[in-house]
């Protein structure tokens, strides 16, 4: 998953995926431009195994993450050394979602996502939603839904990995619950801030208080 070769960086001309565009308005009575990509919305879900008490985590590789850690790298150019550059520095811990490209409930998409990548056949009925939010506010202004599934070892029905049809090429990652808060905390493994707070949401609502 990550021998990563051949990478080179060039011009947007037309995407399936995204749509830069330029909004023009003015702000009491100043005129101002701001620039913007149209994405899709997106699902996240949260996947609890209560049989084993670890969350089911999605790990991939992200061009978008690895063209960055080029540039850190001192990689800016149009061609990326791949040498200088290892394929895993693009590998990304998170939670499993996808984009809301279909025409039905959010929560549908969510339980496919679940499936698709993580391999469980999770009834509507274990998916909760958390929250609400945007997925980004400066750039694309998209909704991302957050959801928590509870699932049980006698859910799982494939390996998941993804849509082999689209090239999806996913490693399904659990992580201890126990170990859950320090793992979101730690900086040196790559994760989005959606991660951070689905783990966060966790312990301050859905886990068990001791009793002191
Ligand atoms: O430029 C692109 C963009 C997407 N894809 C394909 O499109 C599909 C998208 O997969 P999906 O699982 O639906 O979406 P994610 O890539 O997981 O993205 C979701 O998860 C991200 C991490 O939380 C969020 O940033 C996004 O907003 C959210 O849509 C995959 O098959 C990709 O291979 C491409 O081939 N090229
Ligand atoms: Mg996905």
């Amino acid at each position: 998953m990550d021998k990563i070769s051949s990478v080179s960086k060039v011009e947007l001309t037309n995407s399936d995926f995204v749509k830069p565009f330029r909004i023009l308005y003015e702000q009491d009575g100043t005129k101002k431009i701001w620039d913007c990509i149209k994405i899709h919305d997106s699902v996240t879900i949260l996947i609890h195994n209560v049989s084993r008490d670890v969350f089911v985590l999605v790990k991939q590789f992200r061009p978008a993450v690895y063209i960055n850690q080029a540039a850190s790298h001192g990689e800016t150019g149009s061609e990326v050394n791949t040498e200088k550059v290892p394929g895993h520095l693009g590998l990304v811990y998170e939670l499993c979602a996808g984009i809301v490209d279909k025409n039905c409930g959010w929560n549908e998409i969510a339980q496919m996502e679940v499936l698709e990548e993580c391999g469980y056949q999770v009834p509507l009925s274990c998916l909760e939603e958390i929250t609400l939010a945007r997925g980004g506010t400066g750039v694309t202004g998209t909704k991302q839904a957050f959801y928590y599934a509870r699932v049980t070892d006698d859910m799982k029905v494939s390996a998941g990995g993804g849509n082999v049809d689209e090239g999806e090429m996913i490693e399904v990652v659990e992580i201890s619950v126990a170990e859950s808060l320090t793992f979101a905390m730690d900086q040196s493994i790559e994760k989005p801030v959606g991660l951070i707070f689905a783990f966060l949401w966790y312990h301050q609502y859905k886990a068990p208080k001791s009793i002191s």
